[in-house]
């Protein structure tokens, strides 16, 4: 028996309202630009990859320009510990001296990069894999001396990234940056994100991480927050730790025209799907006031 003569018809009419709820969202998104953080503990396994990439493609088949700006933390720490090196972090950043920024590049630019690419062009799409460096992308400044080679974005050209959409090519963006002496710099892979969809005045910036949302002081997932909701939070503490940089990454996109940016669990199977084409969405949304 084929798989569809099991299905029952209550399997179909369940599959016909999930496409009708689509359409307004397909309608809505068409030719609309989404750039995707991915960070490294959302990158999990294969199939996790794959399912991942499938969603960017159906994406793009319907009229989306996906942009994804990946991180790659743990397969950094992965590296620099073989190698016998430690590693710290102040403020949610990587100190950076100059050996250690040789690594992060290898690892961001070269193996989580194109390990992404594969996944998105087995899935049948065709991604390029970049970082910040390619045509003078994101040139920075140094962030903080404390941190050494960790750069913060002061230009971004986005007229790359135009060219790569008119093709439907998929761009899929390491966060390193070039400084005005030609230092290379680590660019934490949310501040990226942020930047990149602020140049390219994108409609949705999606926020991957581990958690369900931003929670409230009961732990509760807030869906939607506003501006003064997240100053509030932050103030009192409970958005804290990881959650600090993100939250601000969204907040500076917003104030650099991007229309809406979204937190939410990478981990669930086509949580970027969901959060596009259905009424409930996924995780915690912030909107311009
Ligand atoms: N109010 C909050 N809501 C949700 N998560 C929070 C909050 N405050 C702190 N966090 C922490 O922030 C983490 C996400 O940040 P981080 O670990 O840096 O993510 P990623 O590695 O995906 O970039 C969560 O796993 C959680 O432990
Ligand atoms: C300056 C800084 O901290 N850069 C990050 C870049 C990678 C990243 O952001 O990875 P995740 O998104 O997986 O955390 C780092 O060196 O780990």
């Amino acid at each position: 028996m084929k798989p569809q003569d099991a299905m029952t018809s209550r399997d179909n009419t369940a599959i016909a309202r999930t496409l009708n709820e689509a359409l307004p969202y397909l309608r809505r998104y068409n030719d609309a630009t989404v750039v995707i953080k991915l960070g490294g503990h959302a990158m999990g396994s294969d199939e996790g990859m794959a399912s991942f990439a499938r969603d960017v493609v159906l994406m793009r088949t319907v009229g989306i320009n996906p942009v994804i700006v990946h991180g790659g933390g743990p397969m950094i720490n992965d590296l620099l510990a073989r190698l016998g090196v430690t590693s710290t972090f102040v403020r949610g950043k990587r100190v950076t001296d100059a050996e250690t920024v040789k690594v992060v590049e290898m690892v961001l630019a070269g193996q989580v990069n194109k390990r992404i690419v594969q996944a998105i062009n087995t899935a049948g799409g065709r991604a390029v894999g970049l970082s910040g460096k390619d045509a003078d992308m994101i040139v920075c400044e140094p962030d903080d001396p404390e941190l050494g080679f960790v750069g913060r974005p002061t230009e971004v050209d986005p007229k790359l990234l135009h060219a790569l959409f008119r093709d439907e090519m998929i761009p899929v963006i390491a966060p390193i940056g070039t400084g005005a002496a030609d230092e290379t710099f680590n660019i934490n892979g949310d501040t990226a994100a942020g930047a990149i969809a602020g140049a390219l005045q994108a409609d949705r910036l999606l926020l991957l991480t581990d958690v369900a949302g931003v929670k409230d002081g009961s732990g509760k997932v807030v869906t939607e927050l506003t501006v003064e909701q997240v100053h509030a939070l932050t103030s009192d503490g409970t958005i804290a730790g990881g959650m600090i940089p993100k939250t601000q990454t969204a907040l500076d996109a917003l104030d650099a025209g991007v229309r809406a940016a979204v937190i939410l669990d990478g981990r669930v199977p086509n949580a970027v799907l969901l959060e596009l084409f259905t009424s409930h969405g996924a995780g915690s949304l912030i909107r311009a006031t």
